[in-house]
């Protein structure tokens, strides 16, 4: 998996591929809220996260789950609020400059 691509890098033209209707999850990698806003910026429909909740488990048990997620959401409206986007509907392209490797 080394070489693989990271998902963050695919759903621009996962999404170009699919057009408008299915739902595309971004899934590995996301770490900060500002990646959920990169991602559903270039096509997302959501993101799933993995090690981010499994961490909040090791350090807090459930507390830490929802602590987690708080800081996920915290981060999130704040980075869309920073962008000038008003809600998730208004997120776009043009809203970030994103360079695939
Ligand atoms: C401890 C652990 C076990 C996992 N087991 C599976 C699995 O059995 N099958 C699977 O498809 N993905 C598995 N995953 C991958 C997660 O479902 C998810 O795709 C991935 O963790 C998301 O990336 P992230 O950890 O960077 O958020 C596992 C991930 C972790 C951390």
């Amino acid at each position: 998996m080394d070489g693989a691509p990271a998902p963050i890098d695919q759903v621009a033209a996962v999404r170009d591929a699919l057009g408008d209707g299915p739902d595309v999850i971004c899934d590995g990698g996301v770490r900060r809220g500002s990646d959920i806003v990169k991602a559903l910026a270039l096509g997302a429909t959501a993101c799933s996260i993995g090690r981010p909740y499994l961490y909040g488990l090791a350090a807090a048990g459930e507390a830490g789950v929802a602590r987690t997620l708080k800081i996920l959401r915290d981060e999130f409206e704040r980075t869309l609020a920073l962008a000038g986007v008003p809600d998730i509907q208004t997120l776009a392209r043009r809203h970030i400059r994103h360079r695939p490797r």
